[in-house]
């Protein structure tokens, strides 16, 4: 392992060849531990806590007549690597292959050669609103068609702020125009050796240029993309504001079967999702600059795939397939970040699947030849004993019932030390994590789980780190002594402090008076621990860790946060609030929503009071939540209107006029257009339609619409065409309608006296055939129509259906009713 960071004004680069296994210097192994540690806070707990989706959402584009089972690969991968969803949207030639391989992808068939360039779009729109990330390529193909919808959704993604991997094809297409992706710093490409080669020619790299530097090139000249250079060595560049080179010579197999590249933009992409879940808050303390996401899921991504590579090849040798490596990325990922990561239940059951994860068998009883695979000892699985990412703040305060924190780090003091090691802020270089890493004693680095001594010790403030600085502990939970004036002066950086006394400190943030203890002067850790918990009752967005940490700077920036200054006043809180587009009304203990029409209540003691406004907006605007449920409720509308005829979530055929009306807006079924189309159409209201005969066949119902609606945009057939309505009696579906003169009120007799008696019994009799004529009625059903697919029930909440009802039979039916026939419709069905 290579590592090398550069700054703009020097150059440091430290050399870590993990080929020398044990004989490396402690610090060289450190500074990988300490990489590899940045890559484990990317990954999301395996505890319970998250629900479906919040562990990474992936999408594949790729996938045509000619490759199926690249998509396959890379989507497929991306689940074994620990996303909850992945789904590949390819075009319909390659979708039945896709699918037939596994149950576990859902894939979207809406690369349509044919179909309108619109509707494509709109469909991936909808789509990946719905993503973390999109990989783009394997299997896309160089198809014109193919091409056009992989720079559209390219584009979508760059707008919905997703981040991308591009491989394989996708790679064409960037060399066709890089403006594409140029500047799109959450964008990671992993060319192969060829598609690299003739990247660089494209971009006008120096093809003399030392080739360890190429891929840094390439990186600046596409503007800040993380490049993934595959080869012998990954090679893993990213060339902005900060320029960064990892080489990852992780062993992996010596076979080169196709699909190997797919399945690492899979393990990539899920990273990235992860990554996306990370920045949002899902997990974590989102201490890791977003400039270096990229980077460090490329680092996880490849180092996982290779480590695949290599397992599977030890058990198949020459005979591997690319499918081989499927069952072996969750045991390399296991290997790779430790098997705490992979998930453990308590119960002994899960003890033994984890007991599955074993360590390849040493050389001599390894399927493959010692010839073509030599085990040296660094070619043992790395068992990753030290865990040096530091927990998130929370998991840190955990820790002092739990000892381990979320992501299942044990936290000794030896790992405290180790996770001190890792840089804490951006300016931070490598060649720190290094030199911080070489104070920590090896011995000490690789030992020690997590023990009930180190449990203690985190639970006492004076023996661990109580004298940390922020930016350290919110980071690492690091652990430096100072003295009591760096301690004294420690506190006056801090914005939130008043009131400072050896034992006390107000909070400015809650207004609370802390307690630092009374051991010592001036504890730092009952602080922290404070701001913590303050921390989390405010919004993320705005927690911000302002001690001058760059990495909180940044956090902050990519956040939408504003730095927190001192206190405000309520003057100013009343300014800010007014000044606020998305509050329609103000007064000191409330705010409307402009959004959602809520009045949110703000605090009854200090007037203006922001903490509960910023914590609505924060929700109120979340995208994933609310605006599914606003979808729906206009998509129902929608379906609920008579006058639209066909309709998608971006556009709406008018059954009157037949226009095709663009919904145009950043949601689905934004009906805007279409009401305003309502008001000007030649014959708006549905009024009209009923009973004056020239418009009223181009009205179907309620219930063919929504019969139609989720298959209008997908050809599925209508059975209530225009048509049929026309046939019927226009008065037919009209519930009060007038009599008409031809109206002959029905001639009965009054009943005799007996007549009367016997009345209830008639009536029972009556209404117990007519039920038995439902039931047992034979008559074939008739043009029933049918509700949408399951899927699109699922997919789209329930319509309102038509309840269809078996014609009633005739009395002539009951008369020759055959007992037997009772029997066997009473029978329970047999399925
Ligand atoms: N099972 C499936 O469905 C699979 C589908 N796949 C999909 O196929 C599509 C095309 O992808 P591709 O990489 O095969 O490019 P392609 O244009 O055929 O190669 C052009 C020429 O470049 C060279 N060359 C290639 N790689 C090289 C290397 N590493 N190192 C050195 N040279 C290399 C080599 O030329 P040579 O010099 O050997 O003549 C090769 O003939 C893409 O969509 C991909 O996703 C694959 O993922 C595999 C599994
Ligand atoms: N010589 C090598 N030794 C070890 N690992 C390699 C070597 N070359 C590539 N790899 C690894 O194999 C994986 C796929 O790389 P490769 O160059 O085969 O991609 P690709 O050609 O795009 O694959 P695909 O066949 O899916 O298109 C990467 O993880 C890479 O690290």
């Amino acid at each position: 392992m290579v590592v090398a960071r550069s700054g703009h004004c020097g150059h440091v680069m430290t050399q870590c060849c993990r080929k020398l296994g044990h004989q490396l210097p402690s610090t060289m192994a450190l500074a990988w531990k300490a990489l590899l540690g940045q890559v484990k806070q990317l990954i999301p707990p395996l505890d319970g806590s998250l629900h479906k989706g919040q562990s990474g959402r992936v999408g594949v584009l790729g996938g045509a007549l000619d490759y199926t089972g690249a998509p396959y690969f890379a989507a497929i991968s991306a689940l074994r690597f620990g996303c909850d969803l992945s789904h590949v949207l390819c075009s319909p030639t390659a979708a039945g292959a896709i699918k037939s391989y596994s149950p576990d992808l859902i894939v979207h068939p809406i690369l349509r050669e044919d179909a309108p360039t619109e509707h494509v779009s709109s469909e991936l729109k909808s789509i990946l609103s719905r993503l973390h990330v999109l990989v783009i390529g394997p299997g896309l193909g160089r198809e014109p068609y193919m091409q056009s919808f992989a720079k559209i959704a390219l584009s979508l993604a760059k707008q919905q702020g997703l981040f991308v991997v591009l491989d394989a094809d996708a790679l064409w297409l960037v060399g066709q125009d890089i403006s594409v992706v140029k500047g799109y710093r959450r964008a990671v490409v992993t060319p192969n050796v060829a598609e690299f080669a003739r990247l660089s020619s494209q971009l006008g790299i120096d093809p003399n240029s030392p080739a360890d530097k190429r891929a840094a090139l390439v990186s600046r000249a596409l503007g800040g993309v993380t490049v993934l250079q595959k080869g012998a060595k990954d090679i893993i560049s990213v060339d902005a504001e900060h320029a960064e080179t990892v080489f990852v010579d992780v062993e992996g197999g010596l076979k080169r079967c196709g699909g190997q590249g797919d399945i690492l933009s899979g393990t990539v992409g899920t990273m990235l999702a992860w990554a996306k879940c990370y920045e949002d808050g899902v997990f974590g303390d989102k201490s890791l600059p977003t400039a270096r996401l990229p980077l460090l899921a490329a680092i996880g991504g490849s180092t996982v795939t290779r480590t695949a590579s290599r397992r599977a090849f030890s058990r198949e040798g020459r005979g591997v397939v690319t499918q081989d490596m499927l069952s072996e990325v969750g045991k390399a990922f296991a290997e790779t970040f430790g098997e705490e990561l992979q998930g453990k239940l308590s119960s002994s059951s899960e003890e033994e699947k984890m007991s599955d994860v074993k360590p390849p068998k040493p050389a001599s009883s390894r399927k493959t030849t010692t010839a073509t695979a030599p085990p040296s000892p660094a070619k043992q699985p790395k068992k990753v004993d030290v865990h040096l990412p530091g927990p998130s703040p929370r998991s840190a305060t955990a820790s002092t019932s739990k000892p381990e924190s979320k992501t299942g780090s044990p936290l000794t003091k030896t790992n405290i030390k180790a996770i001190h090691a890792r840089s804490s802020s951006s300016i931070s270089s490598m060649k720190k994590v290094l030199d911080d890493g070489a104070s920590a004693s090896p011995s000490s680095a690789t030992k020690k789980p997590a023990s009930t001594v180190s449990r203690k010790r985190m639970a006492t403030p004076e023996t661990v780190d109580d004298n940390a600085s922020v930016a350290e502990s919110s980071v690492m939970g690091g652990a430096i002594r100072r003295t009591e004036a760096e301690r004294i002066e420690y506190f006056k950086n801090q914005p939130d402090c008043a009131e400072l006394e050896p034992h006390s400190v107000k909070c400015t943030r809650c207004n609370k008076t802390v307690s630092l203890g009374r051991q010592r002067p001036y504890t730092v850790k009952p602080w922290e621990t404070h701001r913590r918990k303050c921390d989390q009752k405010l919004p993320a967005g705005s927690v911000i860790d302002d001690s001058a940490s760059v990495v909180a700077s940044e956090v902050q920036s990519t956040a939408g946060g504003t730095p927190r200054g001192p206190r405000k006043t309520a003057e100013e809180r009343k300014a800010e609030l007014e000044a606020d587009e998305r509050a329609e009304k103000v007064s000191p203990d409330q705010a409307l929503c402009r959004k959602c029409q809520k009045w949110i209540k703000l605090s009854p003691k200090s007037p203006y009071a922001l903490a509960n406004w910023t914590k609505h907006q924060q929700s109120c605007g979340d995208e994933q939540v609310s605006s599914r449920v606003a979808t729906a409720k206009r998509k129902i509308a929608l379906v609920n209107d008579a006058q639209a005829k066909t309709k998608g979530p971006r556009f709406v055929e008018c059954a009157i006029c037949k226009a095709t009306i663009e919904l145009v807006g950043d949601q689905d079924y934004t009906l805007t257009n279409w009401e305003q189309h309502k008001q000007t159409c030649p014959a708006p209201s549905t009024s009209k339609a009923k009973g004056k005969g020239k418009n009223k066949a181009a009205l179907p119902t309620a219930a063919s619409t929504a019969a139609t609606d989720a298959s209008a945009s997908r050809g599925v057939k209508r059975r209530l065409e225009d048509a049929d309505l026309e046939a019927e009696d226009p008065d037919a579906r009209e519930a009060n309608r007038p009599r008409k003169e031809g109206y002959k009120p029905v001639q009965k007799e009054a009943p005799g006296m007996f007549g009367w008696f016997l009345m209830p019994f008639k009536a029972f009799l009556t209404g117990f055939k007519e039920s038995i004529g439902d039931a047992a009625s034979p008559e074939p059903e008739q043009d029933v129509d049918e509700p949408n697919e399951p899927e699109d029930r699922d997919a789209h909440g329930p319509g309102p259906y038509r309840a269809e009802v078996a014609p009633v039979p005739e009395f002539t039916r009951w008369k020759s009713w055959d007992w037997s026939q009772l029997r066997c419709s009473f029978r329970a069905p047999d399925y």
